[in-house]
């Protein structure tokens, strides 16, 4: 699988940079320089914690001084009042800091956006003047005579540098080790698109609390480190509002979402803004800050995504145009390939159109309200999905249909009534919990994750129903296969055509080997070719056996897919039956397509 590839990659991209600063650690024996190689990796790593929650999530973070700035004190403090080794306090400032991740992450992942950024501010602030009145506005950690090493005191500043490496070493294991994993592509996902991502099963808040954690216990770790470097530490050295900069800007810099990405910008930076300091700081106090200050300006201009991305991008595409996938034949003319299982057990037999409509109730809806204030968008609604059968919700805009999609698969719920789901009840379940009991959904608007390739996309769905990832992953093949994107699995999925997208949804619902698949607007602004191609892959999804309930505007592909039709006008139901009776009744056409037709037909 190409994400172990790229950890393979990637330890012998870290091996050749642990070489190059072991070698200027060692080589370099100015002690200002030492100071400096030092800063570097101290600063890469609080990039790396920042990364792994607001990078690979999206969570943008203005407060991980408050980690930082707990794990210098808890080292600082340890080491007067305890005379405890750092030895042993850096670890458990990596504990302390992992802790706060959680009891911050508790409360402000309930915000988005900007709230979450701006609640996250607020925290280091806090402690900030908590530790001032506290009375600790300067903690020096004490002079060792006796066993100096015991405390991390070295004559040779080496000996720190080289201590600072391995934690950089460490770090950025710790964060390839997300970033190539099952935690990584849900992290990704939630920044892409958190919906999407909670509708694919993926517990979203459950991922959110373990990166907060991580990124808090990196955060605690370095910042015990930096009490030992600095010796002194006061609350704004370590909770101001330049550390959780620093963090951000790093990050940004180098390029976000990648652990490259604060390395490199801690490379550059850090020396950079650390000479100026030293050579203008007695004519330009601050002149650190103007140097992030410039950073962050440019980067945002010229490459808002960090360097490493501009010159992936830049590489990507001088290699070679990107060639579209060989066109596969359209999947419904294909046979299906040995190796890919019918995704549901069950009797559907020949073409869509009757069969499966008298089996067991797979799905019961009964009486589902959902009201917005005082308006009434879904009205005592209830049907029954037989096993095996293609049920279409037909209406008017406005309707009610994707409200009522929402309440079936827990993105809303409802205002009154009940949705069983195999005999239970499923309202005040989170999508992510639907999706694994066997209920997978693609939305009227395609909600791509656009920097994965076609295949990590549906991997994303294939984990709610995979124990492992290889199940995972030849899930997500199957499905591909199975909508007839196989050839495009390694494509990068900004890249698609319409089409393709709708197909990769419909895959990554699948992937998930639901039972029962909620298809909103598949053939949305599709052309009559592709429609017809769509038509056929959802036709032969239904001859597997699949219960599938769809939402759909194109009234022509709706005759040729449903068993039944359910009507929905004004949040309530108005008619339900076989397509060809409900497309005759009166009130059905005087709502669709208003009085003048009705009186036409
Ligand atoms: N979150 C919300 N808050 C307030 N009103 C909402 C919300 N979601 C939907 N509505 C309203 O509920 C009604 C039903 O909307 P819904 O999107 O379910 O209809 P629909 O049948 O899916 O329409 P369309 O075919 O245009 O997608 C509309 O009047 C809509 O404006």
């Amino acid at each position: 699988m190409n994400r172990r590839k790229t950890l393979g990659r990637s330890l012998v991209v870290l091996a050749l940079l642990a070489a190059v600063y072991g070698a200027a650690v060692v080589l370099v024996s100015d002690q200002y320089y030492q100071l400096m190689l030092t800063l570097v990796a101290v600063w890469a790593i609080m990039g790396i914690s920042w990364n792994v929650l607001s990078g690979y999530s999206g969570l943008v973070s203005f407060g991980h001084a408050a980690f930082f700035g707990l794990g210098a004190y808890t080292v600082a403090l340890g080491s007067v009042h305890f005379s405890l080794s750092p030895w042993l306090t850096i670890p458990a400032a990596g504990l302390v800091g992992a802790a706060a991740g959680i009891l911050v992450g508790l409360p402000t992942f309930r915000l988005r956006g900007h709230y979450f950024a701006l609640a996250m501010l607020a925290y280091p602030l806090a402690l900030l003047y908590v530790f001032e009145w506290l009375g600790y506005q300067e903690v020096a950690m004490p002079m060792r005579r006796e066993a100096p090493a015991l405390y991390m005191q070295f004559a040779d500043a080496r000996v720190l540098s080289m201590i600072a490496g391995l934690l950089l070493v460490a770090a950025i294991v710790a964060s390839l080790l997300i970033e190539t994993s099952r935690f990584g592509m849900a992290l990704i996902a939630i920044k892409q698109n958190e919906l999407a991502a909670e509708g694919a099963g993926i517990e979203t808040r459950k991922w959110k609390l373990r990166a907060i954690a991580i990124s808090g216990g990196i955060a605690g770790m370095v910042g015990g480190f930096y009490a030992v470097v600095l010796i002194v530490v006061t609350p704004p050295s370590v909770f101001g509002m330049l550390t959780s900069a620093q963090a951000l800007i790093v990050a940004l810099f180098g390029g976000i979402g990648t652990v490259w990405g604060p390395v490199i910008g801690a490379a550059f930076l850090i020396p950079l803004s650390e000479t100026l300091h030293a050579e203008l700081g007695n004519v330009l106090p601050g002149i650190q800050g103007v140097v992030f200050g410039v950073a962050i300006v440019g980067v945002i201009l010229l490459a808002p995504e960090g360097i490493f991305w501009r010159i992936r991008d830049m590489l990507q595409a001088r290699k070679a145009p990107v060639e579209p996938a060989p066109a596969e034949p359209a999947p419904a003319d294909r046979p299906m390939p040995d190796n890919v299982v019918p995704i549901p057990a069950g009797g559907r037999d020949g073409a869509s159109g009757g069969a499966g409509t008298g089996g067991r109730v797979m799905l019961e809806v009964r009486g589902v309200s959902k009201n917005f204030g005082g308006l009434r968008a879904v009205r005592e609604v209830s049907f029954t999905v037989p096993e095996g059968a293609v049920i279409g919700i037909i209406g008017p805009n406005g309707a009610g249909k994707t409200t009522l999609f929402n309440c079936l698969n827990g993105f809303q719920i409802p205002s009154a009534g009940e949705v069983l789901f195999e005999g239970q009840n499923l309202v005040g379940l989170p999508p992510s919990a639907v999706c694994r009991k066997g209920i997978g959904r693609t939305f009227q608007v395609a909600r791509p994750f656009t920097r994965l390739s076609v295949l990590e996309n549906v991997l994303v769905g294939a984990y709610a129903g995979a124990a492992d990832d290889a199940t995972a992953e030849r899930n997500a093949r199957e499905a591909l296969t199975l909508v007839g994107l196989g050839g495009s699995a390694d494509r990068i999925a900004g890249g698609l055509a319409n089409k393709e997208q709708r197909l990769m949804e419909l895959a990554r619902a699948l992937a998930g080997k639901p039972k029962l698949l909620l298809l909103d607007e598949t053939l949305a602004g599709l052309g009559a070719a592709e429609v017809e191609d769509m038509v056929n892959v959802i036709r032969r999804l239904s001859r597997t056996g699949l219960t599938i309930v769809i939402i759909e505007h194109t009234m022509q592909a709706m005759v040729r897919l449903a068993d039944r039709f359910i009507v929905l006008d004004h949040g309530a139901l108005l008619a339900e039956g076989r397509p060809q009776d409900v497309t005759r009744d009166p009130a059905v056409i005087e709502a669709y397509l208003g009085k003048r037709w009705r009186e036409r037909a």
